[in-house]
């Protein structure tokens, strides 16, 4: 299914309804800090099989315990609903972990 890349106006609405996530350079940012390297290796995981449910993957960055996220849908060259689904997702996950 083709994903339709969202306007501007459209994400900042339903930004609204996202916690923790910010948008810019045609991306959806956020960052995360566990307690320690494992717990954060712990979340990722977690993450990594809903990345492959959704057949949707993150850009991240991983240093001891922080994970930098950034979600933008190559497809589309820019943000989609896939993007919001993964963030939520994310958000699940990493309320459970931390
Ligand atoms: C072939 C494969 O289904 C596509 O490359 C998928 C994989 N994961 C993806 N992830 C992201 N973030 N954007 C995509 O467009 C994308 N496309």
């Amino acid at each position: 299914m083709k994903h339709i890349k969202l306007s501007d106006s459209a994400i900042e609405k339903k930004l609204e309804n996202l916690q923790d996530w910010d948008f810019y350079d045609d991306a959806l940012h956020t960052d995360f800090e566990f307690d320690n390297f494992k717990d954060c290796m712990s979340a990722m995981n977690r993450i990594a099989f809903e990345c492959e449910a959704l057949n949707h993957h993150p850009e991240w960055t991983n240093v001891y315990n922080t994970l930098d996220i950034t979600l933008t849908t190559h497809d589309a060259d820019g943000v989609t609903e896939l993007d919001f689904k993964l963030a939520e997702a994310i958000n699940k996950i990493v309320e459970v972990e931390e």
